[in-house]
C-alpha cells in the first residue's frame, strides 16, 4: 500500500474533521449564549399569578414549558460539546486501524477505517471512519485475514477479511503502518507495552485483543465474571467495556448510571483518564469502604479494609489472632448472610430492641414499653408498616408526656437566659403564627405561656427528628444479639457453628459496645439495619463494574445485588491476588455464578499477561500453584534479580544505588514495595533522603508518579516501570497465607523487578530458583 496515498487520505479526513470542528464551535458558542439568555429571561417569560386556581395552573404550565425549553437547549449544548471534544481528539489520531472486508453477495471490497468515533462525508452516507464499537469494527479485533463474520441487530453478516492494517498516526501525521498479515506478532502492541509508564492509565482501543474484545462486547445475562491473570488487562477491558455500553445503549444509558467499584481512591485517580480519552464521560467511581463509611460513620468508628489487612499482616501470633481470622471468614460467608435474613424474619415475633426515649435526661418512654407496643401490633402487617405505626405512637406519647412541660421551672430559666436576638426571633415566630404581617411584629405582645410552649417545642425538635428517622431502634443491641450464645445462632444458621465461636462472640460484642465496627462487621451490620428500616436501594444504576473482585466477600456481593436491584454486573478479578483474609479458599468465582442464578452468569477466563516482560511473567507464574496457565506476551527483558543482604544498612544503601541506576536508565515510575504500612514507614525513614521519594498511604488520593514506597495492598491494580521488593526474606514472607500477597507485589513490575532479602529468602521463590527463572 502506498504510504503517500495513505497520508493524503489522512489529510483529507482531517480537513473534514476541521470543518466539522469549526461548525460545532460556532454551534456550541451559540447554544451557550442561548442557555445564558434563556436563564436570564426565565422569569420574564413566566407571569407568576396565583390569585385564582386557573391563574395558578397557568403559572405552573408556563413554568414547566420554560424549564423544558431550557433543558432541551442544555442537552443539545452538551451533545455538541461532547462531539466537539471527540473530534478534537480525532484531529490528532483520526483512526488507528483498517480492514478490507468483502461481504458475501456484494460485488466490491469495502475499506473500513476504525477510530474512536464515527465520521461521515458531507452527504452523511459514506463512513470515512467507523466507531471502534460499531458492529463491523469487531472484525478488526476478532479475525486475521480469512473468512470472518460479525453480528448486527439485523443478524449475522458473513464475508472475507482480505486485509488488516494497523496505523500509527500522531498529530495528524502517519508515522507508520503495518499489514498484520505480513508482520509477525503485534508490532504496535509491542511498542505500546515497551514504553515507560505514564502517571495515568491509557485506553487500549487500538490494540484490543480478541479474548478481551469478547469481554468488552459481552451482552447476555445479568452477570459477567472475568477471572484474569495479573496484567491480563482486566481493568483496561472494564473501562473499554463501559465505553462500549455507553455507545451501544446511548439512547438509554448515561455515564451517571454506571458505577465502578475501585479498590482505593488512588486507583480511581489512576484510571480516570481512560474514558475521557475515548470521548466519553467518566462513570461514577466509588470504593466499597467509602460507601460503608458514609452509611455508618455517624454511629461508629468504622475500620477500613486496609486497617484490617494491616492487622492480618502484622499481628501473627497475637492473642485472639486466630479467632479474629475465623470471625473474618465467617462474616464474609453466604451462610452468615442467610442467617441474618432468617434473624430479621424472626424479629417479626420477638427480639426487637429499642432505646429509651428521654427528654432532658428524664425517661419518657422506656424501651420495654416500646417493645410491648411493637409486638402488640398485628403481625400480619408488614414489618415496615409496624415500625411506622410505632413511630407515630411514640411521637404521640412524646406530645402527651410533654404537654405540661411549659410550666416547669427550667423553661422560665431558659427564657431568662435568652439573648435579645433569640428573644426577637421568638417574637417573630409567634407573631407570624398569630397572623401579624412582617412589618407589624413589634405590635405583638408576647404571651408568656406561648413563649414557654415555644421553648419546649424547640427543645423537643431534635428528639422528634430522631424519632422520625427511626433512630429509637437499638441496632447495636439487635446486632449483638446474634452473638449472645450458641443456642441463638444455631436457630438462624444453617450448617455448622464456626470454630472459635465463643471468642468471636466476645470480640464482636466488646467492639460494638465500644461504638467500633470492624471491617468484617460493617456490611453485616448495615445489611441488618437496612432489612429492618427498609432497604435504601438505588434503582437508577444500570450497570455496576467491580474491579479487583477477589477482594470482596460473597456476603458483600449479595449486598451489592440488593443495593442495586436494576443493575447488571461486570465483575473482574484474579484469585491469585486474593490477599484479604476473607477471601474464599476456593480459587475461583464459581460460587459467584449463583448470584443471579447460573443461567444469568457467564464466566470468562483470560490467561495472557501483557503488563510485564516475558522473563518477569515466567518468574511470577512460578510463584503460585496454578501459574502454568498464565501465558506471557512476547516482550524481551532481563530476568528478575534476587540480592541477598545481611544488614538493613546494606539493604538501604543497595536500594539507593539501584534506584539511581534505574533512574539513569530512564525509568520514570519506580516502586519500593513493602508488605505492610508498618514496614513501609520503616523503609521510608531510611530512604527518604532519596531525591523525590514519596510514601504512599491508604489516605493518599492522587496516584503519585515517580519514586514511591508503598505497602502491598495499595499497589493493587497499579503498575510501575521497575519494582523493588524491599525485603523478600522468609522472615517477612514466611507464612503460606502470604503467597498471594507476594505474587501480587511481584506482578506490579512492567520492565524490571529486583528482590532484596535480608537473610534466607522466602520459600515462595524455591521453584523459580530451581528452574532458573531468577538471577541470584
Ligand atoms: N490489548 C492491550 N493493548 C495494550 N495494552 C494492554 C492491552 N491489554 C493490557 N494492556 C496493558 O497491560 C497492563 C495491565 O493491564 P491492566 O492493569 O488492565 O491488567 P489487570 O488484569 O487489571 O492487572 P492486575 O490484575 O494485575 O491489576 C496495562 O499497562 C495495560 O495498558
Amino acid at each position: 500500500m502506498n504510504r503517500e496515498l495513505e497520508q493524503k487520505r489522512v489529510d483529507s479526513v482531517i480537513k473534514i474533521l476541521v470543518k466539522e470542528i469549526n461548525r460545532l464551535e460556532d454551534e456550541t458558542g451559540r447554544r451557550k449564549s442561548e442557555v445564558i439568555q434563556t436563564r436570564k429571561n426565565f422569569w420574564d417569560e413566566v407571569k407568576v399569578n396565583t390569585d385564582t386556581f386557573d391563574d395558578y395552573l397557568e403559572t405552573i404550565i408556563s413554568l414547566r414549558q420554560e424549564a423544558q425549553a431550557l433543558s432541551v437547549i442544555q442537552t443539545t449544548h452538551k451533545h455538541a460539546s461532547k462531539r466537539l471534544s471527540t473530534l478534537t481528539k480525532m484531529q490528532e489520531i483520526p483512526y488507528f486501524g483498517r480492514i478490507d472486508f468483502l461481504e458475501d453477495g456484494l460485488p466490491a471490497t469495502e475499506q473500513i477505517y476504525i477510530g474512536i468515533s464515527s465520521l461521515t462525508d458531507a452527504s452523511g452516507e459514506d463512513f470515512l471512519i467507523y466507531d471502534w464499537r460499531a458492529p463491523i469494527s469487531s472484525v478488526y479485533y476478532d479475525y486475521q485475514p480469512g473468512p470472518a463474520k460479525y453480528t448486527t441487530p439485523g443478524g449475522v453478516v458473513e464475508g472475507v477479511l482480505e486485509k488488516k492494517w494497523q496505523y500509527i498516526i500522531r498529530g495528524g501525521v502517519l508515522q507508520s503502518m503495518f499489514d498484520t498479515s505480513i508482520t509477525i506478532g503485534d508490532e504496535i502492541l509491542q511498542q505500546v507495552l515497551g514504553k515507560v509508564t505514564d502517571k495515568k492509565m491509557h485506553n487500549i482501543v487500538a490494540t484490543i485483543q480478541q479474548e478481551q474484545n469478547r469481554i468488552i462486547r459481552h451482552d447476555q445475562g445479568r452477570l459477567l465474571i472475568v477471572q484474569g491473570a495479573a496484567g491480563s488487562g482486566k481493568t483496561s477491558v472494564a473501562l473499554q467495556r463501559i465505553a462500549y455500553l455507553l455507545y451501544k445503549y446511548r439512547d438509554r444509558m448515561n455515564a451517571d448510571q454506571i458505577i465502578l467499584f475501585s479498590p482505593n481512591s488512588m486507583f480511581s485517580s489512576y484510571v480516570s483518564n481512560v474514558l475521557p480519552e475515548l470521548g466519553e464521560e467518566n462513570m461514577q467511581q466509588v470504593t466499597f469502604q467509602d460507601y460503608l463509611y458514609n452509611r455508618l460513620s455517624d454511629e461508629f468508628e468504622v475500620e477500613s479494609p486496609f486497617e484490617q489487612l494491616e492487622y492480618v499482616l502484622t499481628s501473627h501470633g497475637a492473642p485472639f489472632y486466630s479467632s479474629r481470622l475465623a470471625s473474618i471468614r465467617f462474616k464474609a460467608s453466604i451462610q452468615f448472610f442467610d442467617a441474618i435474613l432468617s434473624y430479621r424474619q424472626s424479629l417479626e415475633l420477638e427480639g426487637m430492641q429499642f432505646k429509651d426515649i428521654t427528654f432532658r435526661g428524664k425517661p419518657i418512654i422506656s424501651s420495654q414499653q416500646i417493645i410491648d407496643r411493637f409486638y402488640s401490633h398485628d403481625t400480619q402487617l408488614r414489618f415496615h408498616n409496624r415500625l411506622e405505626k410505632l413511630k407515630d405512637w411514640i411521637l404521640e406519647q412524646v406530645k402527651e408526656k410533654t404537654r405540661y412541660e411549659w410550666a416547669q421551672a427550667w423553661v422560665q430559666e431558659e427564657i431568662e437566659l435568652l439573648s435579645n436576638e433569640e428573644y426577637y426571633k421568638a417574637q417573630i415566630t409567634l407573631a407570624e403564627k398569630r397572623g401579624y404581617k412582617k412589618d407589624a411584629v413589634a405590635d405583638y405582645d408576647m404571651e408568656p405561656e406561648a413563649l414557654a410552649r415555644l421553648i419546649v417545642q424547640q427543645k423537643l425538635k431534635p428528639l422528634r427528628r430522631r424519632i422520625r428517622k427511626l433512630q429509637f431502634i437499638n441496632y447495636k443491641e439487635i446486632y449483638t444479639q446474634l452473638f449472645l450464645d450458641r443456642a441463638k445462632i444455631s436457630r438462624w444458621l444453617e450448617g455448622e457453628i464456626p470454630e472459635e465461636w465463643d471468642a468471636i462472640c466476645l470480640g464482636t460484642i466488646e467492639l460494638v459496645d465500644d461504638a467500633k465496627l470492624s471491617y468484617e462487621d460493617a456490611t453485616p451490620f448495615l445489611l441488618l439495619k437496612e432489612l429492618i428500616q427498609g432497604f435504601h436501594t438505588n434503582s437508577s444504576i444500570k450497570h455496576i463494574v467491580v474491579d479487583e473482585a477477589q477482594d470482596y466477600s460473597p456476603f458483600q456481593f449479595e449486598f451489592l445485588k440488593r443495593l442495586f436491584p436494576a443493575a447488571k454486573m461486570t465483575v473482574l478479578g484474579d484469585f491469585n491476588q486474593a490477599i484479604f483474609a476473607h477471601s474464599s479458599d476456593k480459587n475461583n468465582f464459581n460460587l459467584l455464578t449463583n448470584l443471579y442464578g447460573p443461567d444469568q452468569a457467564e464466566l470468562i477466563t483470560i490467561n495472557k499477561s501483557y503488563r510485564s516482560t516475558k522473563p518477569i511473567v515466567e518468574f511470577t507464574k512460578r510463584l503460585v500453584p496454578n501459574g502454568e496457565q498464565i501465558i506471557p506476551f512476547e516482550r524481551d527483558g532481563e530476568l528478575p534479580v534476587l540480592r541477598k543482604i545481611n544488614t538493613y544498612d546494606e539493604l538501604h544503601s543497595s536500594i539507593a544505588l539501584k534506584i539511581e541506576e534505574l533512574r539513569n536508565h530512564g525509568y520514570q515510575s519506580i516502586a519500593v514495595i513493602c508488605k505492610s504500612a508498618e514496614e513501609s514507614s520503616r523503609a521510608y525513614e531510611a530512604l527518604s533522603h532519596i531525591d523525590g521519594m514519596k510514601l504512599l498511604k491508604s489516605s493518599s488520593f492522587d496516584f503519585e508518579q515517580g519514586i514511591v514506597i508503598v505497602p502491598s495492598y495499595l499497589s493493587k491494580g497499579i503498575e510501575f516501570d521497575a519494582v523493588i521488593i524491599y525485603d523478600a526474606s522468609e522472615n517477612v514472607y514466611g507464612d503460606e497465607s502470604l503467597r498471594k500477597v507476594f505474587y501480587t507485589v511481584c506482578t506490579r513490575a512492567m520492565h524490571c523487578l529486583e528482590l532484596y532479602s535480608i537473610g534466607t529468602p522466602t520459600p515462595f521463590l524455591q521453584r523459580a530458583l530451581d528452574e532458573g527463572f531468577i538471577q541470584v
